[in-house]
Formats: structure tokens, sequence, C-alpha cells
């Protein structure tokens, strides 16, 4: 029996409580901030025992949760977020590394609606660890509805799952300005390339950009408006600011964080990341026709 504490009840928190539920090996409890009228509800210091730890928490907002909250205690840890710090520049990896050894965290990543796994629909998942049991550890638990492939490529992981959110917001605003499906395609291919260029500087593996964490999780999130990241989008093609879209979300959408975060790794390193940059001026208040003209006309 595999004792479960999933961190952080929102969306993707909660789906993910409720498919490891699925699975008659594990007994899972969730908890956050806010006390939730659920049967496997428990307060913060009962999850933290747990042998299993799966962190739904957002990127933006771990490193000061686990400052304030984590104390390890040789459990093993699922980082389910995807997004890079905004105010540091740090992935999630570099985020966690005080707190939990190599061989005692993984990394989630795959193209998965919560909304959709909340229903039990078919899902394939990728769980990277540079423990390959702890890895395998993770990918066992998930119930069958969720097929799950397991590897140590973190950086890739880390960086499509992250960058993939930016991508969608330029796709987002694309299909609010009418741009059409050629552009459409040319936008999001043109995203892929870039992320791989990205992500190779960081030490992932080529193969993981094509792969579930990599073009999957791109074309689903950048292509529906069941993203969060997409409808900021959306939003921002119609002329409102990001307090605005996010206020009218009332979710995370790791695209906003993460397209700072990248903005400022590329004024310090000097890497070309023309998408990415293009989505921080918009968010920045740049006109939106203007700026996507000048990406796919570039
Ligand atoms: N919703 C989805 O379809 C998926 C989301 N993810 C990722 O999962 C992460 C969480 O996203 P969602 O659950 O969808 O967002 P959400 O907006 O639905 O929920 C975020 C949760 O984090 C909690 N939270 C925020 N700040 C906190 C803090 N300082 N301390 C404790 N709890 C805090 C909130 O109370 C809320 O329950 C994000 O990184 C997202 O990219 C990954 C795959 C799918
Ligand atoms: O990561 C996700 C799907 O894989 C969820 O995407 P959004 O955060 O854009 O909703």
């Amino acid at each position: 029996m595999k004792r479960i504490a999933v961190i952080g009840a929102g969306k993707w928190g909660s789906a993910l409580a409720f498919a490891l539920g699925q699975n008659p090996e594990n007994e899972v409890v969730i908890t956050s901030r806010h006390p939730r009228d659920v049967p496997n509800f428990v307060d913060l210091e009962t999850a933290l025992q747990r042998e299993y730890l799966v962190m739904a928490i957002p990127a933006q907002q771990v490193g000061a949760w686990l400052k304030e909250h984590f104390r390890y205690r040789d459990q093993k840890v699922l980082v389910a977020a995807k997004g890079i710090e905004a105010s540091t520049g740090r992935f999630l990896n570099e985020i966690f590394a005080p707190y939990v050894p190599d061989q005692n965290i993984a990394f989630l990543s795959g193209p998965s609606f919560a909304a959709e796994v909340i229903q039990g629909l078919p899902t394939a998942l990728v769980v990277s660890s540079a423990d390959a049991q702890t890895a395998m550890g993770f990918a066992e638990a998930f119930p069958e509805f969720i097929r799950t492939y397991s590897d140590d490529d973190i950086a890739g992981a880390e960086v499509c799952g992250s960058y993939k959110n930016v991508i969608a917001i330029a796709a987002g605003i694309c299909a609010g300005l009418k741009l059409g499906n050629n552009a459409a395609a040319a936008l999001i291919s043109r995203g892929l390339i870039e992320m791989r260029r990205f992500g190779l500087a960081y030490g992932a593996r080529d193969e993981t950009f094509l792969g579930l964490s990599g073009a999957g999780d791109l074309f689903l999130t950048a292509s529906s408006v069941l993203s969060r990241n997409y409808r900021v989008g959306l939003g921002l093609a119609e002329g409102k600011a990001k307090e605005q879209i996010v206020e009218e979300l009332g979710e995370v959408a790791e695209g906003i964080g993460t397209a700072y975060a990248l903005h400022g790794i590329a004024q310090r390193s000097g890497v070309y990341l023309p998408i990415a940059t293009e989505v921080y001026e918009i968010l920045e208040g740049k006109a939106p026709r203007e700026s996507l003209n000048d990406l796919l006309t570039r």
C-alpha cells in the first residue's frame, strides 16, 4: 500500500488525488491552505508524514511554501507543477534541490488537462527522475487510464512543461486576433523549435521535444480553450491587461510567470527567444497585432 499525500488542492492536485485514488494499491489524502470539504482532506502536518508526496502548488509559489512548511523526512516527492520561477529564473529542480535529494524526487510532465483526468479520460504522462526506482515508484502508482512512461530527462521535462505554457499564450493571441490556422501552425512549430533550442542549452535530451512532454503537451495546450494559458492569450488579443485576465480566470496560468522568467534569462544570457520575448512584451502592454505580425513575418 502506497501512502500518498497530494499537497495543493487546486484543479491539478484534485485531479491527481482522484486519479491516484483509483488505484487500490494507494491510500491517498489531500491538503491545501484552505480546508476543503472532501473525504480525504487532512491537515498539512498529517500530509507531510506520508511516504509519497505529490506537489501541486504552482511554480511561482512553491519556493516560499517549501521554505515555510517543508521538512524532509526521507519522503519521495513528485513535482506536478510546470513553470520557471519569475523572481529568480530558477527551475523547479533547483527550487527543490536544497530540500530533497536527487534520488528521492521526480517531475511529472505530458499532455494532461485536469478537467479530462478528473473524468477518467485516457491520458499519458512522463515521470522523470535521476533515480529509476523513484520514477517507477510514482509511475506505477497511477491507475490504468493513465499510461505512464519514466525517464531521467528532468531538464527536458521541466523545459517542455514550462515553455509550452508561454507558446500557448502566443497561440491564444493568434486565435484571438483571428490570424487563421496557417499562422497558428507556423507559430506552434516555431515555438517547438524555440523550446528545443532553449532546452538543449539546459542539457535536455533532443528526443524529449518530440515526445509527450514536448510536442504532446505543446499541441494540447496551444490548441484548446481548456488551457488557462491559451485563454490568457485570448484575453490579451482583446486588449485586456494581464491583471484583469488573471482575475477573471480565477486559476493559475503559469505561462505568465514563466514568460517573465524567460525574459530575464534571455536578458542575462543573450539567448534568442523570439516568441517568449514577444509574449513578455505583450504582457507588458505592447499591441498584440503589431507584435505577432513582427514575429510571423520575421
Ligand atoms: N490544471 C491543469 O490542467 C494542469 C495543471 N498543471 C500544473 O499544476 C500546477 C497547479 O495548477 P492548478 O492546480 O491547475 O492551479 P489552480 O489555480 O487550480 O490551483 C492552484 C492551487 O495552489 C494553491 N496555492 C497557491 N499558492 C499557494 C501557497 N502559497 N501555498 C499553498 N497553496 C497555494 C491554491 O490554493 C490552489 O489550490 C501548475 O503548475 C500547473 O501548471 C499541470 C498539468 C495540468
Ligand atoms: O499543463 C497543462 C496541460 O498539460 C494545463 O495547461 P494550462 O495550465 O494552460 O491549463
